[in-house]
């Protein structure tokens, strides 16, 4: 297995990796520093070391994570990973390139997508649907039949109340409170969650 990523997120996906007794060869970052530790080797990206590779793009931003999948996607495999303490109901789905870390539970008939970050402690409860390369931050909790559209990202701590729509590439702060849909590209904050200002379609904030 390889990692695309070599800063915080592939660091504690390398911890995942190891506590499943999987072995992680290298890794490609696209501005490598050499300092990963652990002394394994982080190169600059290039095909031959990607390709037929069983691969996780561990990049906790969902653009950039977005951008990579795009780039190297018909080069290699997904690795799809669930730490040990993690509960995922048998009766719930989670799509290739998702990594899944410890403590988090996710309820019956949940559907997760493609190349999600679903982080430290988060419950997702039943019949979510979690579109592909959203970040759900440690600690929050989704009350059940929620909708996280692409790309949104939920911070850490935040609390959504059943229902509710997550826009594509909205921006949940960490510990907001969501009673209402939130639309497309919104930032929203507080307690309870207001709309401050709007994202850029395909950046960041
Ligand atoms: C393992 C990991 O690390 S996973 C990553 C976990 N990290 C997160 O979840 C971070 C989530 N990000 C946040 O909460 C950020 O503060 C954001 C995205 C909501 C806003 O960031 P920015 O756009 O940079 O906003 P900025 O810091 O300029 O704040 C704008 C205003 O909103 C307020 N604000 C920002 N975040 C929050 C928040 N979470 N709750 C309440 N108010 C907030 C600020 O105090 C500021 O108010 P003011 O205008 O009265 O001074």
């Amino acid at each position: 297995m390889i990692l695309y990523g070599s800063g915080g997120q592939a660091k504690v996906i390398y911890d995942l990796i190891l506590s499943n007794n999987h072995l992680l060869e290298y890794l490609v970052d696209d501005r490598p520093n050499g300092n990963f530790p652990h002394h394994l080797p982080v190169y600059a990206p290039a095909e031959e070391l990607i390709r037929n590779k069983k691969v996780i793009i561990a990049v906790g931003d969902n653009t950039t994570r977005e951008k990579i999948y795009h780039r190297i996607k018909d080069w290699c495999d997904f690795e799809t990973l669930q730490h040990s303490s993690a509960y995922v109901s048998r009766f719930s789905t989670v799509g290739e390139g998702t990594v899944i870390m410890p403590q988090v539970c996710i309820n019956a008939e949940v559907t997760i997508g493609r190349h999600c970050i679903i982080n430290t402690a988060c419950t997702v409860e039943h019949e979510c649907v979690i579109e592909d390369f959203v970040h759900i931050s440690p600690k929050a909790s989704l009350a059940g039949n929620i909708m996280v559209k692409k790309g949104a990202h939920i911070g850490i701590g935040a609390c959504i109340i059943q229902g509710v729509t997550i826009g594509e590439n909205a921006m949940i702060g960490a510990g907001a409170v969501v009673l209402r849909d939130v639309p497309p590209h919104a930032v929203v904050v507080g307690n309870p969650g207001k709309i401050i200002k709007m994202r850029e379609e395909h950046g960041t904030i």
